[in-house]
Parts: structure tokens; C-alpha cells; sequence
């Protein structure tokens, strides 16, 4: 594991620590999940399906979006035209907040993946809490054992599971020892934080085909989706290069289509 994943995967057990013995907090109850899995699926059948992700700032980046409104960001991404948002709820690392997920749930009809470093299986009853409807499980982050039991606990709460993966191994580990059949494909080293879109080129002949392939991170253009496409997938998870434009519905549209 990189220094940094290693890093904020003992912070996040140290916060999850002090938050467990609390139970969850009281959120509004949310609404029954809304499918992740599913939009993804009806929506890459005909074209491009976007996971559109609200984030204002990374360890690599630093501050990304300074008008952060998740509430406006959501609606925007709708209107764009993304299949489902991906909300980052990490604070220390990410600037992220629950409060953000339930904002912007609330102001769409998209499916939201909690984006979030799981470390113990009762994250996945918080996520559902929070109104999140899919957690994500980065087997870079966790042994065999942990990771089976997390992804349990998201079946256990109708939530579903985006499973990520780096390399060939970990591709290896996660369809060896894990259900779901939504793969992604993060093109971003952890160790030198460098993208290479290759990675998922590389990644992509190995998938069988009743997974849905996720190309993460490093997409930046509608031609990346076309580079992609030649490689079978067009599934994306985008967060930088769509907070930083102004127009975030405009930027949507043209990622998708090329034009708009
Ligand atoms: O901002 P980008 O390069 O478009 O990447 C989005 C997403 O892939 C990235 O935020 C991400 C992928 N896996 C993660 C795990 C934790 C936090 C963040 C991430």
C-alpha cells in the first residue's frame, strides 16, 4: 500500500472509532436507494455514462472548486447529463462532508456512490444513514477478508459496491474474493499520484464481460471518452476537470457529446 493511502486509511480508523460507539447520527431518513448500478448500466447500453463527482479539493490538487456548492453542482451535473454522482465525504483529506451528500441528493434524482475510505463494514450502515446509494471499496486499502466483509454489509443495505483496482493484482483479488460486478479502474498511481490512462486500456482486456467497467480518474476531454471507447469502456468517474469549470452543466454536455 502507498505511504499516503496507509496514512489516511489510520486516520479514517481513528475517526470511525470515535463515531461507532456514538451509533449514527440523525439524519432524515432518505429515500429507498435509487440504483446505481442500474443507471449505469441503462445509460451505457446507448452512450457514455458519467459518474459526475462534487469534489473540492484532493491531497495531490489542494483547493480545486473555491465556490463550493454541492446543492448547485448536483443540479448542474443532472442537467448535463451524468448518470449518477459520486460525493467525497472524507473531510481530512478531501474537504469532504456528509452534509454534502445530503445536500446534493437532495437537489437531483441521481444516484450518489458515498465516496469514502471504508475501513470497517459499519461505514456501510452510515452511508446508507446519509442517504448514499453505492459505497466504494478500494482493494488497494484492505485485505481479503475485510474487504468480503464490507461489501456484505453494503449488500446488507441494498447499497452497491463500486470495486477499485490499480493494477493487475488487485483486479485479481477483487473478482476473486468479491461479488459486484462494478469494477473501476483508477488511473491514478497512489505512490506518484501521475495518471495514465493507459492503466485501464491495460486493465480492460482482463475484465469478463458481465462486469461493468469504471475508467477513474484523469479524464479530462470528450476524446479521452473516444480513447476509452476503442478499449471497450464507457463508464467514466470525473471529479477535477469538471469542478473547475465555471459552467459545470456546459462542461457535462461537452465531455459527452464533444460539443455544447
Ligand atoms: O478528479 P479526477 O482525476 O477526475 O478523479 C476522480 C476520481 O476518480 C477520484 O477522485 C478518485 C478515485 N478513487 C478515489 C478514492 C478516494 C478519493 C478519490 C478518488
Amino acid at each position: 500500500m502507498s505511504d499516503k493511502l496507509a496514512e489516511i486509511c489510520a486516520t479514517k480508523r481513528v475517526e470511525v472509532s470515535e463515531r461507532k460507539p456514538k451509533g449514527l447520527r440523525h439524519w432524515p431518513t432518505p429515500s429507498a436507494p435509487r440504483g446505481f448500478e442500474a443507471a449505469l448500466r441503462a445509460k451505457s447500453q446507448t452512450g457514455i455514462a458519467l459518474i459526475a463527482e462534487i469534489k473540492k479539493a484532493s491531497p495531490s490538487k489542494g483547493l480545486i472548486r473555491a465556490d463550493f456548492d454541492p446543492a448547485a453542482h448536483a443540479a448542474a451535473y443532472q442537467s448535463g447529463g451524468a448518470a449518477c454522482l459520486s460525493v467525497l465525504t472524507d473531510a481530512p483529506y478531501f474537504q469532504g462532508h456528509e452534509d454534502y451528500l445530503i445536500t446534493a441528493r437532495g437537489a437531483c434524482d441521481l444516484p450518489v456512490i458515498r465516496k469514502d475510505f471504508m475501513v470497517d463494514p459499519w461505514q456501510c450502515a452510515e452511508a446508507r444513514a446519509m442517504g448514499g446509494d453505492a459505497i466504494l471499496i478500494i482493494v488497494a486499502a484492505l485485505d481479503d477478508v475485510v474487504m468480503a466483509e464490507i461489501e456484505d454489509a453494503a449488500r446488507q443495505e441494498n447499497l452497491d459496491v463500486l470495486v477499485e483496482v490499480h493494477d493487475e493484482t488487485e483486479l485479481e483479488r477483487a473478482l476473486k474474493h468479491l461479488k459486484s460486478k462494478l469494477v473501476g479502474v483508477n488511473n491514478r498511481n497512489l505512490k506518484t499520484f501521475d495518471v495514465d490512462l493507459a492503466t485501464t486500456e491495460r486493465l480492460a482486456k482482463l475484465v469478463p464481460d458481465d462486469i461493468l467497467l469504471v475508467c477513474e480518474s484523469g479524464i479530462s476531454t470528450h476524446s479521452d471518452c473516444l480513447r476509452m471507447a476503442e478499449a471497450g469502456v464507457n463508464t467514466f468517474l470525473v471529479g477535477e476537470s469538471l469542478m473547475r469549470q465555471n459552467d459545470i452543466m456546459h462542461a457535462t454536455k461537452r465531455l459527452l457529446t464533444g460539443h455544447g
